[in-house]
């Protein structure tokens, strides 16, 4: 049977009606003007299936294009479990002798998710798209797949518990992150990352283009964020017990953890290079510009600007430090506690910033800031009300969990680098409030309710 796929521009026009409907898709604040296609790649085509690697860029009325990958299957009979993931149909003739199928995100489909590990094994190139692996390392193609359930911004596949492929939906020019820093990480044995296997990449306007990465999968791992939640959970059951007492005490691992970081930071400068310079005038303006953007959205900042800039400029006046590749993004999430040891995940970096702003070298202390926030979370979030915090008792055993994992985790970083992050007091201050203020935008456009956790810690922070 001779399939009728949509022409590029019915493409575009199904796409432009579906996207708003994705989890990953970024832009359904803005007004969506045009969906344009940068790249159709076939990547299968046999009797009445058929499947497309497909980049678009999205224009906005009155905002810059975003770009994104969206593998698209085409069947006329697909499976029922694949209908929800169906593009919405056009009223469109098929041509004569042909059938039009009906077109959908590949990625439920096991078929050509089984293709992707194919065409991987053997090194393919397909067009303008090559599969890549890291030498030495083998794929075993009989290996089955599954998606990943979790809520992300991109989308990952599992092979047989052994696996993870992570296709990136949100693309710009030029090698991710993601995969650059693994690669780095695998280049220097670190054991603090899941092994990179390999990736898929293309090229546009002579850039190349980062689609996806393969890694091993950690399995029997449970996320930092989890664990932290439980221990504190488990705190405030036990009215007349301390942190220390209680069962899911979390220090050690918060140890571990500062560990785990400090040995992904060492091999990151020893891969890709470090210097030890004075604060840089371009770090305390891009915390100024994030300062007077979030004062604009949040009037508790607006509130706050004055003192907050004190902070940011006390900073600026610091003693040198040490400037490097970066996690960029790190929290709680973005830990895996492995059988035997913690896993770092996810090296891309702050979705807001441009994959060049992200790749820019930066200080180990915006990582630590990161996860000390993200302690500050995980010890005050189940709090009833934010806001008065009326329990007293459990807002005192929040904090007094929010400091010992600190400490902790700031102790395990110090004993691996030999320098002690809370030696930087005054630059450690800045990126705390950085952090919270783009913690405090971020819980207005997403999460209101939690709002009032980052603006305490900008209230703290300013007091000093
Ligand atoms: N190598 C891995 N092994 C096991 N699970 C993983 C691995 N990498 C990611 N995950 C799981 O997938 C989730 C999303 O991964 P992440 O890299 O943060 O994707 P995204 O960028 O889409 O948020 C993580 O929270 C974790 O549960
Ligand atoms: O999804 P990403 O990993 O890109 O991160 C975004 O979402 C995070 C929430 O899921 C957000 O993190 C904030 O909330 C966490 C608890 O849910 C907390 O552990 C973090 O410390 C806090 O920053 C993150 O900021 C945002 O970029």
């Amino acid at each position: 049977m001779t399939l009728s796929l949509p022409t590029d521009s019915d493409l575009c026009a199904q796409l432009a009606l579906w996207l708003p409907e994705q989890r990953w898709f970024s832009g359904k604040s803005l007004t969506l003007s045009a969906v344009r296609l940068r790249l159709r790649e076939p990547l299968i085509d046999t009797d009445g299936f058929a499947a497309e690697q497909v980049v678009v860029d999205v224009e906005f009325a009155g905002g810059p294009a975003q770009r994104y990958q969206i593998p698209l299957a085409y069947r006329v009979h697909p499976p029922e479990a694949l209908l929800p993931f169906a593009l919405p149909e056009l009223d469109v003739d098929p041509v004569p002798g042909t059938e039009r199928p009906v077109v959908y995100d590949a990625t439920a489909d096991q078929e050509v998710n089984d293709h992707y590990l194919t065409a991987l094994a053997e090194q393919q190139t397909l067009g303008s798209i090559t599969f890549r692996t890291v030498a030495g390392s083998a794929i075993d193609t009989a290996l089955r797949s599954r998606p990943i359930g979790a809520e992300q911004s991109n989308t990952s596949i599992v092979y047989g518990e052994q696996l993870l492929l992570k296709l990136f939906r949100r693309l710009e020019p030029g090698i991710n992150p993601d995969l650059e820093l693994h690669r780095a990480l695998a280049d220097s044995g670190c054991e603090h990352v899941a092994p990179l296997i390999g990736w898929i990449e293309s090229e546009l306007d002579g850039e190349p283009l980062t689609l996806a990465m393969v890694q091993e999968f950690v399995a029997n791992a449970a996320d930092g964020w989890s664990l932290a939640v439980n221990s504190v959970r488990d705190l405030f059951v036990e009215a007349d017990l301390h942190a220390a007492e209680v069962g899911t005490d979390f220090a050690g691992e918060a140890q571990r953890l500062g560990e785990a970081v400090a040995h992904v930071h060492a091999d990151l400068a020893r891969q890709l290079g470090s210097t030890h310079a004075a604060v840089s005038a371009d770090t305390i303006a891009g915390m100024t510009r994030r300062l007077d953007a979030a004062a604009a959205i949040v009037p508790e900042i607006a509130d706050r600007r004055v003192a907050a800039q004190a902070v940011f400029d006390k900073a600026a006046t610091a003693a040198p430090t040490t400037v490097q590749r970066i996690h960029g993004d790190l929290h709680l999430g973005q830990a895996l506690r492995a059988p035997s040891r913690w896993i770092v995940i996810d090296f891309e970096g702050e979705p807001v910033k441009t994959i060049a702003e992200r790749r820019l070298p930066d200080s180990p202390l915006r990582d630590i800031a990161g996860m000390l926030r993200s302690f500050d979370y995980a010890g005050h979030h189940s709090l009833t009300d934010f806001s008065t915090m009326q329990d007293s008792q459990r807002e005192f055993r929040a904090k007094e969990w929010t400091t010992r994992n600190g400490s902790a985790f700031c102790d395990g970083y110090a004993s691996v680098a030999g320098t002690d992050p809370r030696a930087e007091s005054d630059l450690l201050e800045a990126y705390l409030l950085d952090k919270a203020i783009y913690e405090a935008v971020y819980e207005v456009r997403h999460r209101p309710n939690w709002l009032p956790l980052p603006v305490k810690a900008i209230t703290r922070i300013i007091a000093g």
